[in-house]
């Protein structure tokens, strides 16, 4: 089974991430190291999932200079992983130059995605900002960018899908978090949706957190979830 889940292990320690992924078998999901693990436990924590045979989602949304950016994206391919993500407000040049810099990877060059607006954020978050634009707009704005820079999809909410679908095709990865299944808490995220109806509405990958790491038992609920999608 190739799964379309992504889990992301937002844990404080090793030891709970770890926990999981030993009970868990590569082909149930993929898995996401983020901002808070690989702040404390770096390049290490993923090497160990490697060795583990998952495939890995570095989720570090960078955001900075061309240069800067490119040269990361460079590490992150170095390392072996499997997805990178940058922040497509970077702007144009900026993402151009991260597609660049994988040419001499071929086709061991990680999938490099661009996160359009969080899925935390709502009209109001975008004022405030400085956007005069609903999050719709604005995803479908940095989409169109993010595909002309030649990335390999984008980070949205699963209830953009569908119109970015129709206008980016097939090929396009789009990327949700964003996914609650019924009865879960939101807790910060905004634009949510269930498992099936994300799949159902033409996700190709779905990133959950809370809703497997803080549950009682995370390993059967990625399986019932995984159950839940055969069927969608
Ligand atoms: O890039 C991401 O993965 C991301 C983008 C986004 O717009 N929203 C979002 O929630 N994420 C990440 O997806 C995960 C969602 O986790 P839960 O809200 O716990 O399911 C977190 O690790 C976030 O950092």
């Amino acid at each position: 089974m190739d799964s379309k889940i992504i889990v992301a292990l937002d844990y404080e320690t090793e030891a709970e991430a770890l926990s999981l992924v030993d009970q868990i078998d590569p082909s149930l999901c993929r898995l996401k190291v983020g901002k808070e693990m690989f702040t404390s436990l770096g390049i290490h924590f993923v090497k160990q999932l490697h060795e583990r045979k998952f495939d890995v989602f570095l989720d570090l949304k960078y955001h900075d200079i061309p240069n800067t950016v490119a040269r990361a994206v460079r590490s992150a391919a170095d390392l072996g992983v499997w997805m990178v993500d940058l922040h497509a407000s970077g702007g144009l040049a900026m993402m151009e130059e991260a597609k660049k810099i994988l040419e001499p990877y071929g086709k061991d060059a990680p999938l490099l995605i661009a996160v359009t607006v969080l899925t935390s954020m709502e009209d109001l978050d975008l004022l405030q900002i400085g956007i005069n634009a609903s999050p719709l707009e604005q995803v479908i704005r940095l989409s169109h960018l993010a595909q002309r820079a030649g990335l390999d999809g984008v980070v949205c909410s699963p209830q953009e899908v569908e119109i970015l679908r129709k206008n980016l095709g097939q090929d396009f990865k789009l990327v949700t978090p964003g996914i609650r299944p019924i009865g879960s808490e939101f807790g910060d995220q905004r634009r949510v949706m269930t498992p099936a109806a994300a799949v159902r509405s033409g996700s190709d990958y779905l990133v959950i957190g809370r809703p497997i790491t803080q549950a009682e038992n995370p390993a059967e609920v990625l399986r019932s979830i995984n159950a839940s999608l055969q069927n969608s």
